[in-house]
């Protein structure tokens, strides 16, 4: 296997694989040379290699584990090492951009090319922190296209099986936009709170009296920065969507306490509880108890 990228997710991958019994040898490439020596000092890759080629040049199954905006610029790099039985699998956060750069870069071996989102992740980053466990119980959407060939999709199917999750299979844009809702947007939030406090006079004394609820909503917005730039720019049109949305329901909130019209309020706060209680009992996903729960935009 070829791992390009050794921080938390492709270290993650890399240690689940590895415990799996799918891999017989990591060969790693990070850009920062230091990064590829301290997976190998903690023996999630086997090898170090000086080069995204070289870390390549003879391996079934490449991951990319790297910012999705680097995604073209890689692929095209080594594509002439792709062999028609190789897998080539991303990890990123968004699909769209990154089925159209692959789509560039590899042209007549896109089809060994399968789409990958696995959705769990830390808000800390680096080898450091890589965890063999990362992705047990965690969902991964494919997003294969109709050139994505079947031999590698089946084989993308049951390592993802193999490393403990579960694995669905969407469109690129259905993905995009679900996940723009479920993830970008309260990363987004959570990181706009934080510059909102910050903006503050009297930063120091809130952030002194900060419980767990500020804990739990901000443990997000220390995610690395120059990640997720590039997650908000590559989803961008369904991020604004979420952003319209938003500033519609915080208009709702603002109103009601404006005409400190209780029952208005109270009604927006059940709606939030009882939605969030109903996620983490798993009884939100079907179509029906969902427009149940719908309110009019
Ligand atoms: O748990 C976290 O810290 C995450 O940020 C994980 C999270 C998420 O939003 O759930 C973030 C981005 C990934 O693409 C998938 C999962």
């Amino acid at each position: 296997m070829a791992l390009i990228g050794c921080g938390l997710m492709g270290g993650s991958f890399a240690l689940a694989a590895k415990r799996a019994g799918l891999v017989k040898r990591i060969v790693g490439y990070s850009k920062s040379p230091s990064t590829t020596s301290r997976a190998r000092q903690m023996g999630v890759i086997d090898e170090e290699a000086s080069s995204a080629l070289q870390a390549v040049s003879g391996a079934d199954l490449v991951l990319l584990a790297i910012p999705v905006a680097s995604t073209e610029s890689t692929l095209a790099n080594i594509k002439h090492l792709i062999n028609p039985d190789t897998l080539v699998m991303d990890v990123g956060s968004t699909k769209m951009d990154v089925v159209a750069a692959a789509r560039r870069a590899l042209r007549d071996r896109f089809g060994c090319f399968v789409p990958a989102h696995p959705i769990t992740g830390k808000e800390v980053f680096g080898v450091d922190h890589a965890d063999v466990n990362l992705y047990r119980d965690a969902q991964v959407v494919l997003t294969p296209t109709e050139l994505t060939k079947v031999a590698q999709l089946r084989q993308a199917e049951a390592i993802w099986k193999a490393i403990g999750t579960h694995v669905t299979s969407m469109a690129p844009e259905q993905h995009d936009a679900a996940l723009a809702a479920s993830s970008h947007a309260p990363h987004l939030v959570a990181m706009a709170y934080m510059n909102s406090l910050l903006s503050q006079d009297g930063a120091h004394r809130m952030l002194s009296l900060a419980g767990p609820g500020f804990r739990d909503f901000t443990r997000i917005a220390a995610a690395e920065p120059q990640m997720w730039r590039d997650i908000f720019l590559a989803n961008r049109s369904e991020i604004l969507k979420q952003i319209q949305s938003l500033q519609h329901m915080l208009g709702s909130y603002e109103a009601a306490l404006l005409s400190d019209d209780q029952p208005a309020l109270e009604q927006l706060l059940r709606e939030a509880s009882s939605t969030r209680a109903q996620w983490k009992q798993g009884k939100l996903y079907t179509p029906e108890s969902l427009s149940k729960h719908k309110t009019t935009a």
